[in-house]
């Protein structure tokens, strides 16, 4: 099968998140699968340059219509790990993506309409026409609107698409003019409930809602998060009209890209190690210890890595430096949040524990450390508020470090409960505690840390438990293949 996937990220070229790993993982079992697999993301100025082999303009003049006139692109190729990419490179005084960040403009929801109208206008006129186009969040929800009210008119009509929502709280909500910067216009069609109108703002567009109206399939990234963004607010206005889809809409459980997560060979790690061989993760521990200057202890090392956004817990998070601190444990964090006010909270907290041994806070975006920390802690805190499926506790699972989350999204259908889950004692693989205050997570990093010191010989069968699971990409590619061949044949 052809597959196109469109998104604004891609790992570790253009990575924020989540949403960067599962591109690239997904698009590289679907390859070894021998599908043939495309992507298509934005030419940032802050992308990693250094992970693109043979960048070269692909396409030279591609002129994709906007407002009145047109804005002239050119479309770059280069591979990246060998994933084949194409990235739009727009010449226009908006410089929609020279800028310093991904994201947190106020023109974010026009710059992502305009890569979507974008990467559309370059599959038709580069003549490509894959059977699926595979779209991922709420930057690029306007693709499968814009495919079947435009271009399916122009040459795309045997495209299907399928769509992933991988966060359902950013949904691209914004005003009427982007109807007529994309030339889609009619604005009183548009906004209408049964298309784009936001469920809330009844004068606003929903990029997202665009999304899951017009698609062919829709996912989010596990079956628990499915179910939730249905029935519960977790849906963030948008449970209705799930509902009202239902009928194409289903969650399936991200996979882990296990070449680029693997302890055994893992080039950002120092001391390589398995499932057979765990003495070398020590190595690892000690060399996490040196580079932040932590004490050299008998003490377990406790870490988040993750962004720090409201959405992951942060008073939870913090609460767990602190309960870590008290309680023997030292603390690693790894974040950083677009939001300035989280942001300032962890630099005024990094500064007030500068002096302690025992923790460090590091405020920013760091993949090579990410791996050494997922390597050299004990164990890993995602006291989530939601979270549709999460990989920094896969991740950790494969690394040996036991992930203590809280039961909700993604984190129920892949963590199971060391003393309280009703799978077999042998198929338990971390800790789970339920209610989001701070007396939930006291008691249950209470049991984690309790058992490091009391039964060291328990910790570690839970760590071997952990690292037998198989969260690979290897069953979710397979549904998503399955979900392609349904709606191809339609
Ligand atoms: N400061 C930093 N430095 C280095 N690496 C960092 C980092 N901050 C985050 N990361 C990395 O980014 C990834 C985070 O992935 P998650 O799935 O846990 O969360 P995220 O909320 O971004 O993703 C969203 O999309 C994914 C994919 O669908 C869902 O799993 C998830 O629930 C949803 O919220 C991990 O690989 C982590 O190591």
């Amino acid at each position: 099968m052809y597959i196109v996937m469109v998104a604004s990220e891609c790992a570790p070229v253009s990575k924020v998140g989540g949403l960067a790993d599962v591109v690239y993982g997904l698009s590289r079992e679907l390859e070894i699968r021998g599908n043939d697999v495309e992507i298509i993301l934005p030419k940032y100025d802050c992308m990693r340059y250094d992970h693109i082999w043979d960048l070269h303009i692909a396409f030279h003049d591609l002129w994709v219509p906007w407002w009145n006139g047109a804005i002239r692109c050119s479309v770059w190729f280069g591979s990246v790990h060998g994933r084949k990419c194409f990235f739009i490179e727009p010449h226009s005084n908006e410089n929609f993506f020279k800028r310093n960040a991904f994201y947190g403009y106020p023109d974010d929801a026009m710059r992502f309409a305009f890569f979507s109208k974008a990467a559309l206008e370059f599959i038709l006129k580069s003549n490509k026409r894959p059977d699926i186009i595979h779209c991922h969040d709420w930057q690029t929800g306007l693709i499968p609107v814009l495919l079947f009210e435009m271009y399916q008119h122009l040459g795309l009509g045997n495209q299907r698409v399928c769509y992933t929502i991988h966060n359902f709280r950013y949904q691209g909500i914004t005003g009427m003019d982007i109807l007529s910067a994309t030339k889609l216009d009619r604005p009183a069609y548009y906004l209408h409930y049964d298309r784009l109108r936001d469920n809330v703002y009844p004068n606003a567009l929903n990029f997202m809602k665009g999304g899951i109206v017009y698609s062919n399939f829709v996912t989010t990234v596990s079956p628990q998060h499915a179910s939730e963004a249905h029935h519960t607010d977790q849906g963030h206005g948008l449970g209705d009209t799930l509902h009202i889809h239902q009928h194409k809409f289903g969650g399936i459980l991200n996979g882990l890209d296990y070449e680029v997560w693997n302890p055994e060979i893992d080039p950002l790690i120092p001391y390589h190690y398995s499932i057979n061989q765990l003495d070398n993760k020590y190595g690892n521990k000690q060399a996490l210890r040196d580079r932040l200057l932590l004490r050299q202890d008998f003490k377990p090392i406790i870490a988040y890595v993750g962004r720090l956004d409201v959405q992951k817990g942060v008073h939870l998070i913090r609460h767990g430096l602190f309960y870590s601190l008290w309680n023997n444990a030292q603390f690693v964090l790894l974040g950083s949040s677009p939001e300035t006010r989280i942001n300032n909270e962890f630099w005024r907290l990094k500064q007030e524990l500068n002096d302690n041994q025992d923790c460090h806070l590091e405020i920013g975006f760091n993949e090579e450390l990410a791996h050494l920390i997922y390597a050299g802690a004990d164990m890993i805190i995602m006291p989530s508020l939601y979270e549709p499926c999460g990989l920094a506790q896969m991740i950790a699972l494969r690394y040996g470090t036991v992930p203590i989350v809280r039961a909700v999204g993604g984190l129920i259908d892949t963590i199971f409960d060391r003393d309280y889950s009703d799978k077999p004692i042998t198929a338990r693989n971390g800790y789970v505690f339920h209610e989001a205050d701070y007396l939930g997570i006291e008691q249950t990093m209470k049991r984690a840390i309790g058992l490091w010191y009391a039964y060291p010989n328990e910790f570690h069968k839970l760590i071997i438990q952990g690292m037998q699971y198989n969260y690979s990409w290897y069953l979710s590619g397979q549904h998503y293949l399955n979900i392609y061949e349904h709606i191809r044949n339609k």
